[in-house]
């Protein structure tokens, strides 16, 4: 049992590769900390079911939930939490909203903004994304709704996908749409869930795939009616944790840990090149038109 414990609390350390990054301003909600398990601070709400070792993660930042840094801030911060909590087993994570799993990345955090700005906020995306493509625990995501860019990365990011079947919801990696590039470990993200192919082709046209689309070739693992979303999220959990811990968290770095540690390795040369990336006058543009046309859509 005691060698079982040091490989659950020792393993999410080794794939990260020490990632953890704090960041003071969010600290303060944590002090919210529950003796029910049930926490929640911001833009960030997790119930912690300890009779299943079950998480449910629901972001909650309307209407869209954009990716801000202060939401992924709140997001690595509670994912450290519950990895180091041995009676977590599993992550569910979901849209607090309906009809919207995530927009993706805040724009507005892209726009108009110091480079300074756009470097902390590129090392709180990167920093999600180590955290939740790394876990060690059993992460399924319940999307309940639409999942564009930013979105889709964090969905993939789980070992399961459970998506509202509706052709009225999306998802996919439309960077290009906006006239921006997937950097690399997006890329990885998708080869890795959806192989090379469909990715090469998937982020060359930018393409939102309709749920049922995006079962047929495996960018999702499930479709179910919308109000059946959470709970099959929950079967199919209860099914995952029925494997042993042990086994499934060795097994499960043996093809994540490369593609972890692609990025571990070129961490500030990747901010650089976002932060240089973004800050170009016609990518600005390119943003604010996109924005405008989001607005547009309206009237
Ligand atoms: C050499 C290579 C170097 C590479 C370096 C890196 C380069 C950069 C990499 C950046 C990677 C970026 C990843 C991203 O995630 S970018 C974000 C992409 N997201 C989208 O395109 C989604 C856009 N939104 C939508 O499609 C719809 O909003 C959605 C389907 C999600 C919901 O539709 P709905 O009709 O319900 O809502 P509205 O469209 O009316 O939106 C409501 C308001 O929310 C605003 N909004 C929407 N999305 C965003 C967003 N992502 N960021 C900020 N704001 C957003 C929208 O404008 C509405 O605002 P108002 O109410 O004020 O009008």
């Amino acid at each position: 049992m005691a060698a079982l414990a040091v490989l659950r609390r020792s393993a999410p350390a080794r794939l990260l590769s020490g990632t953890l990054c704090v960041h003071s301003r969010v600290l303060a909600p944590w002090r919210q900390y529950q003796s029910n398990r049930h926490f929640s601070n911001d833009k960030i709400l997790v119930e912690m079911d300890e009779s299943t070792g079950v998480a449910v993660m629901k972001m909650k930042n309307p209407p869209v939930n954009g990716l801000s840094l202060e939401l992924l801030t709140e997001f690595s911060i509670s994912l450290e939490k519950l990895e180091i909590d041995r009676g977590c087993r599993g992550l569910i994570l979901t849209s607090a909203s309906p009809k919207v799993f995530s927009a993706g990345l805040d724009i507005t955090e892209m726009c108009g903004k110091s480079a300074e700005h756009y470097a902390a906020f590129w090392k709180a995306v990167q920093e999600m994304w180590l955290k939740l493509f790394g876990s060690n625990m059993v992460t399924i995501a319940a999307i309940n709704g639409s999942s564009p860019a930013g979105g889709c990365l964090m969905a993939m990011c789980c070992d399961y996908r459970i998506m509202a079947d509706s052709p009225k919801y999306a998802i996919g990696l439309n960077e290009t749409q906006l006239g921006i590039v997937a950097p690399f470990w997006f890329k990885d993200t998708m080869t890795h869930t959806v192989g090379s192919r469909v990715t090469e082709q998937s982020l060359q046209l930018g393409q939102m795939y309709p749920a049922p689309a995006a079962l047929k070739f495996g960018l999702v693992d499930q479709l179910v009616p919308e109000d059946k979303v959470q709970i099959t999220a929950a079967a199919a959990m209860a099914q995952w944790l029925s494997v042993p811990d042990h086994a499934r968290q060795i097994t499960k770095p043996m093809i994540r840990k490369p593609i972890v540690d692609r990025l571990v390795k070129q961490r500030e040369a990747d901010i650089d090149n976002f932060v240089s990336f973004i800050s170009k006058e016609s990518i600005q543009k390119s943003l604010q038109a996109y924005m405008d046309r989001l607005k547009q859509k309206k009237q």
